[in-house]
């Protein structure tokens, strides 16, 4: 018969630790027989339990063989050293001296009672003497026990299920009172074989080193058992009595770690070797461990008695209680998952393994440690603004669950596949600097693990110790790597009032490197001036007062008069029809009136002097906002732009091959303040001078070139945000939202040439806030329609992408919009009307606009032909053009 895989299972894994099936097999049967054959329980933590009745049984075993040797009686003990190893619990036990009375009132006051709650299968399964002995064992004799140098602890199964505790029941205090806050160094107490309930750190899943230490770091995790465990104790005779200063006073005499409260290893009061209530965690003081011993604890003592010990892992410990691991600790905790838990025991031992736990050992080392500590270290810098959890989880994760920059939800998942679906060390800017740090410590780490070698302090003498081993190196990463990442999470830097994420979800791209401006600033020869002195009572609503929108009175406000109206709603939104005149204004073509310059200042900057003709400057809507020279309150309703950003935006990269784009993450009221186009103010002398390949995105601050009649050079203003702007520099041209043939309808109804201008969800309108600078406004962005939460948002750069001698360098447009302006029609041939359909389109055009100057009368009739023709020609372009 084949046997059954789960036994042979378990024979393969303790073959795999060294041991052989005839050890396994009775030890196995029993413990089937104990776990009523639950062999998920033996099973579980790679057959620890099993290995551990194992090892115990020979350990018992032996000490059979001693006592026997020695007294050469008690024929029935073999018969019961039999029985134990069956029972992890046994080892709670061994040991045991002559057993003393089992009733909870005799228990050692100096243990408070430590008692064995044992699961209910043992009770039913075992000699009902066996656990109350063990207890009183335990009461009795308040000694460390690690048997074997191991601190221990058992989980059992109750019923094969629940763990089993170990209470402190007493609710005495056993500290000594009025401690004087002093710091006490003690040394790894001397140790006999084992008579107290210490935890047991598991040998395959060790994670905490657990020689010295009573406890684990799992034991902490709140949905993990609960133990109460007497970690030292006060022998009741030396209370009062022994001077707790003393270094000649043993430290079960001396110590009592925590109140009763504290002794609990829940929640607040947290034992990394340390207890205290957090209440109390300013007032330690710490003492040194001795160099020569590294074994030692550092204890220190507030005045309320409180002991803490700081031993190697202090990641439960709050930030006030910061402590930075030193080589002893570090070396201690990494001798011990390597030593002993890898070589040991762990069949599946493996250098990713290793290489984790050197990961987490660090991480658990300086998880608390504050920002000045790691930077006065040298630490992770550049992973600083990272959390030491989440750089945890990505590490120990592999990144496989995303959520690097936990700090913004949005950003999960794409961070992480940015960071982590590639391997190459610029694409994984953070983590791998991270990792790559770390190689050192591994390397350190494989050296210590193969020598035995201690590790060696190479760090600065200044911090000795503890240098050496954060071994993150120096960053290798280029300033505008380091500022695309840690701009990730606001690309503002706190310069505006709302954090502006970024995000790429669809390629390993950084976002490029600018520097974030919320206000415009000249570069150079801009003749931009706010002197007070400048701006006259005249531009400002001096007699207004609190808010102008309550005002009964528009026309009071003379902020308003030059709109006629307020523009805005009192919810801050911009007045409807006022939205509509800017809409119909800027992107209607039957609507939009160009004013020609006679001297204009665009077409001198390019051509260098040689006049061409002005092509034209559309005129605008403007708003003007209150300011402060203004009699109103800060708070007034007609200030809205001058706010700033106020909606939840996001930069993203886009997946239509246009780069960056910006999205909101809300949604968005129709009329609502988007965000300024702020940048540097140039001249157009100026930004013909740069580059103009590389500034492809400036704005013409033209709106009042015709009439204030510019000419001056410096007063010729365009805004360039390549190198210095804010979020706007990511709005991409208008995105299509029309789809199917639009039915032709007249001008300004649902479906028609107006409706088309909503394509792009934002419009710029010019806003005067600081006064009455007309060759320097403000440019706003404001919502066209209601705009849906992660909807992009476009704006219309107003390109004429058949004019090559335009400012802006055309570029391929991808705006998916039917009625995009740059469709490639030059190798289109329409036989619509036999001409080019290109040629047809501008024929309309100049007709169009040639006789709605000329003739106004004309004008009805024929925008209703052209809009009908024009769409005509359009579907038929779509539908039949090659
Ligand atoms: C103001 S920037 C917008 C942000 C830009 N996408 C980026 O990645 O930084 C303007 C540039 O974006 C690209 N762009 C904007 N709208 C586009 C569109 N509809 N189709 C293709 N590219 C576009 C063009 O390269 C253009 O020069």
């Amino acid at each position: 018969m084949a046997p059954d895989p789960r036994v042979a299972r378990a024979f393969k894994a303790m073959k795999a630790i060294g041991i052989t099936e005839t050890k396994v097999k009775p030890v196995l049967k029993k413990l089937l027989k104990l776990y009523e054959k639950n062999w998920e329980l033996i099973e579980e933590e790679n057959y620890r339990v099993l290995a551990d009745a194992i090892f115990d049984e020979e350990d018992d075993a032996k000490v059979s063989g001693q006592k026997k040797s020695k007294f050469n009686q008690e024929e029935n003990f073999e018969e019961e050293a039999q029985e134990e190893p069956l029972r992890p619990l046994k080892r709670l036990r061994r040991g045991q001296e002559p057993r003393v009375p089992s009733s909870p009132s005799n228990a050692s006051p100096s243990l408070g009672g430590a008692l064995l709650i044992r699961p209910k299968v043992e009770e039913d399964e075992l000699p009902a003497t066996s656990s109350q002995h063990q207890s009183q064992d335990n009461v009795k004799s308040p000694q460390f026990s690690s048997g074997n140098g191991r601190a221990e602890i058992q989980r059992l199964g109750n019923k094969g299920k629940e763990p089993v505790s170990v209470h402190v029941a007493s609710t005495e205090n056993r500290c000594i009172p009025e401690r004087s806050s002093h710091a006490v160094s003690i040394r790894e107490p001397a140790v006999e074989s084992g008579n107290l309930l210490l935890p047991k750190v598991s040998r395959t899943q060790a994670l905490i080193k657990p020689k010295d230490e009573p406890f684990t770091d799992g034991m902490f995790i709140d949905n993990r058992p609960k133990y109460e465990v007497p970690i030292a104790v006060i022998h009741p005779d030396s209370i009062g009595k022994g001077d707790s200063s003393s270094g000649n006073v043993s430290l079960e005499e001396r110590v009592c770690l925590g109140s009763p409260a504290s002794s609990r290893l829940d929640g607040e009061h947290r034992v990394d070797g340390v207890l205290a209530s957090s209440s109390e965690r300013s007032s330690h003081e710490l003492a040194t461990i001795p160099e020569e011993n590294p074994s030692s604890l550092e204890i220190a003592s507030s005045p309320m008695g409180e002991v803490k010990l700081f031993l190697s892992c202090n990641s439960a410990v709050g930030r006030s209680n910061f402590h930075m691991p030193s080589v002893d600790e570090l070396k201690e905790l990494m001798e011990e998952r390597c030593l002993r838990s890898y070589k040991i025991i762990d069949p599946s031992f493996s250098l990713m393994n290793l290489f984790k736990n050197v990961c987490e050992c660090f991480l658990e080392l300086t998880t608390n440690s504050s920002c000045e500590s790691q930077e006065r270290l040298g630490t992770v810098t550049p992973c600083d603004l990272l959390t030491k959890s989440t750089a945890r989880d990505a590490l120990l994760d592999g990144g496989s669950k995303g959520n690097i920059y936990t700090t913004s939800g949005i950003l999960r998942g794409s961070v992480d596949k940015q960071c982590f679906a590639d391997v190459a060390p610029p694409q994984v800017p953070r983590p791998l600097q991270f990792l790559n740090g770390l190689d050192d410590l591994v390397g350190t780490c494989e050296e210590m693990v193969a020598n035995g070698s201690p590790i060696s302090d190479k760090g600065d003498p200044e911090f000795s110790g503890s240098c050496s081993l954060v071994l993150v190196p120096q960053c290798q990463l280029t300033s505008d790597e380091l500022r695309a990442i840690n701009d990730v999470n606001d690309i503002t830097k706190g310069e505006e009032r709302v954090e502006i994420p970024w995000v790429n979800e669809i390629s390993n791209e950084r976002l490029p490197t600018f520097y974030y401006i919320s206000q415009n600033l000249v570069y150079q020869n801009a003749s931009v001036s706010f002197s007070l002195s400048q701006i006259g009572a005249e531009h400002c609503c001096s007699d207004c007062f609190g808010n102008c929108l309550a005002s009964t009175s528009a026309i009071a406000c003379v902020c308003a008069r030059q709109t006629g109206k307020f523009v805005y709603t009192p919810e801050g939104l911009l007045d409807e029809e006022f939205l509509a005149e800017c809409v119909t204004m800027t992107r209607d073509p039957q609507q939009q009136r160009l004013l020609n310059c006679r001297d204009c200042p665009l077409e001198r900057s390019k051509n260098d002097g040689i006049l061409e003709p002005c092509k034209g400057h559309l005129e605008r809507n403007i708003i003007k906002e209150c300011w402060s020279k203004c009699g109103c309150y800060k708070q007034c309703g007609n200030r809205v732009v001058q706010r700033g950003i106020n909606s939840k935006l996001q930069v993203f990269f886009t997946p239509e091959e246009k780069g960056w784009g910006l999205r909101t993450l809300e949604k968005l009221q129709k009329g609502a303040f988007v965000c300024e186009f702020v940048g540097e103010i140039v001249t157009t002398k100026e930004l013909y001078d740069r580059n103009t390949k590389k500034h492809n995105c400036p704005v013409l601050l033209d709106a009042y070139w015709v009439p204030k009649g510019v000419s001056k050079e410096e007063e010729a203003l365009c805004l360039d945000a390549t190198c210095y702007g804010n979020v706007a520099r990511f709005l991409n041209h208008r995105k299509g939202i029309c789809d199917g043939p639009q039915p032709v309808k007249k001008t300004g109804e649902p479906g028609s040439r107006v409706e088309r201008c909503f394509d792009a969800n934002l419009i710029e309108i010019p806003v005067e806030i600081e006064g009455p600078e007309l060759h320097y406004y403000h440019l706003a962005f404001f919502t066209t329609r209601e705009v849906d939460a992660l909807e992009e948002l476009t704006w219309d750069y107003g390109i004429d992408f058949d004019d090559h001698d335009h400012l802006v360098k055309p570029f391929q447009c991808r705006c998916a919009s039917k009625f995009c302006r740059n469709m490639k029609r030059s190798s289109r041939k329409c036989f619509c009307f036999g001409i080019d359909c290109e040629m047809s389109r501008k024929l309309f055009k100049y007709t169009h606009a040639f006789h709605r100057d000329k003739d106004p009368d004309l004008y009805p009739l024929l925008d209703e032909l052209i809009v009908s023709l024009d769409d005509a020609i359009q579907w038929w372009i779509l539908r039949w053009c090659p």
